[in-house]
């Protein structure tokens, strides 16, 4: 078994809609870190698991300066961004999302 990591950083802006009072319903951007793993038991005829740039193309091409409330079905939280891009790559795995310094999510197929 074959597995690789990617890891992105993307800046775009978003606005959550929640059942209490709070700044994150105002429009306001984070810098995203993302861990992309993939996994697969053959390589492809390019000895890859799937190309990084593919990756990259990915989430950089559809969330990168994007106003993420656009792109992701629901509220664009940590969660629902994490399992986007894991629905989104090909042989995907795992995707962990980290809004700011101590705040991590992680979707797991
Ligand atoms: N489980 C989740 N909780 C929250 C998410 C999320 O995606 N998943 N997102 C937000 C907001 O995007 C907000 O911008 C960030 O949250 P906040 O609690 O303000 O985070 P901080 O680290 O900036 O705040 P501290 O109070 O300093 O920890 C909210 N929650
Ligand atoms: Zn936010």
């Amino acid at each position: 078994m074959y597995t690789v990591t990617k890891r992105l950083e993307i800046a775009a802006a978003h606005r959550l809609s929640l059942n209490y009072e709070s700044q994150c319903e105002n429009l306001h951007g984070h810098n995203w870190i993302i861990y992309v793993t993939c996994r697969r038991e053959e390589l492809n005829e390019n000895g890859m698991v799937v190309d990084f740039k593919e990756i990259s193309n990915i989430v950089k091409g559809k969330l990168d300066h994007a106003y993420l409330n656009d792109v992701i079905p629901g509220n664009p939280t940590a969660e629902n961004i994490a399992k986007w891009i894991c629905d989104s790559i090909p042989f995907c795995v795992k995707v962990s999302v980290q809004e700011s310094e101590g705040n991590v999510a992680t979707y797991e197929v």
